[in-house]
């Protein structure tokens, strides 16, 4: 459960009485995710999500969040609002943490991705690159390759408890991907974060499952637009026992297609850039493995199921060698 700031009745009363939301009929904290403190809130005026930044979330950023959020949902992207309050402001302090009321998106994030969710999924990544045309300011990727050698340094004294020889197998893989890292490819906003806990579906009696709407965007940066069909291929394309299923990743990859083509030029990059998200995940979970704080009421992710992705992608040069 992540939660890592408790909210005390007193605290959130006072809280709420800055917006026109009505009065408070239901407050728990959420038992998904890992990064920042989330709760369902119900008011008179209906359900929202309140949430307070954490750990990796720079306070400084979190305009450049909640603008991407606005612009994407101006532009027909269903995504959490920001809402504000009686002084026209979203970003506000809880509990001496940065925090924000945004609306409920309805629908359930799958638990068990099929082959049928993964075109949906790939149109709604596809759909989210295009809507975020036109916003204006850039946010650099802080867990991009740049900063994958420094997080490895910091992962360092812990690393290889959780696997004797990670660290040496890390650099190897590490200083290969940073040689063969792509150059020139379309840029533009991306979500940096689309894993199936991010991706709202509605459920349908004919089995045919529709994306709701996507959240979390507290990682979108402005990077390449293939890196994030890599984080999906990762994310997405594995089975529970980590076998790659091509079935999954044509059909992301068609998803994805049909609203963006990609470029050769980016179906040929698709194996480095799937080593690099593979390595990006495997170190947030590693160091989270060694630094999450005793207390916090939070399900640490697995960073060994990361290197069993890096090893699968390192083992082919291209994109063919996947069957795709
Ligand atoms: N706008 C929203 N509408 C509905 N549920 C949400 C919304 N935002 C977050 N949630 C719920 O909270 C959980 C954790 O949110 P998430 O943003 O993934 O956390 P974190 O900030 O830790 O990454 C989600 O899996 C979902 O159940
Ligand atoms: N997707 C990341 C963890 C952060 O995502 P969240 O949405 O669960 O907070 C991972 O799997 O390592």
């Amino acid at each position: 459960m992540a939660v890592y700031t408790e909210v005390s009745d007193e605290a959130l009363r006072a809280f709420l009485a800055g917006y026109d939301l009505g009065g408070l009929v239901a407050f728990r904290g959420i038992a998904e995710g890992v990064e920042n403190s989330n709760y369902a809130l119900r008011t008179t005026g209906g359900d929202f999500i309140l949430t307070l930044y954490e750990r990796r979330v720079d306070p400084a950023e979190l305009p450049w969040f909640l603008g991407l959020m606005r612009h994407l949902a101006a532009r027909g992207l269903a995504c959490p609002q920001p809402v504000a309050g009686r002084d026209g402001e979203a970003l506000r302090e809880l509990a001496g943490r940065p925090a924000a009321i945004c609306t409920f998106l309805p629908g359930v994030w799958p638990r068990r991705p099929s082959v049928a969710h993964c075109a949906p999924l790939g149109g709604a990544l596809a759909a989210l690159h295009a809507a975020g045309e036109g916003f204006p300011a850039e946010r650099a990727n802080a867990l991009g390759p740049a900063g994958w050698a420094p997080l490895l340094e910091r992962c360092r004294p812990n690393g290889d408890t959780v696997q004797p020889g990670l660290c040496a197998e890390l650099d190897g893989h590490l200083a290969a991907i940073l040689r063969d890292w792509p150059q020139g490819l379309p840029r533009g906003h991306i979500h940096a974060d689309l894993f199936p806990d991010n991706v709202f579906f509605l459920p349908d009696p004919e089995r045919r499952p529709r994306v709701s709407g996507l959240i979390d965007f507290y990682f979108a940066c402005t990077d390449i637009l293939a890196y994030d069909v890599a984080i999906c291929l990762n994310a997405w394309c594995f089975e529970p026992d980590l076998a790659f299923n091509v079935t999954k990743a044509r059909a992301v990859l068609a998803g994805y297609s049909r609203v963006r083509p990609l470029s050769a030029a980016e179906m040929a990059a698709l194996p480095v850039l799937c080593r690099g998200a593979a390595v990006r995940f495997l170190l947030t979970r590693l160091y989270d493995w060694a630094n999450t704080p005793a207390g916090a009421m939070v399900t640490r992710k697995d960073p060994l199921e990361y290197l069993r992705r890096l090893r699968f992608f390192a083992a082919a040069e291209e994109v063919s060698a996947y069957g795709i």
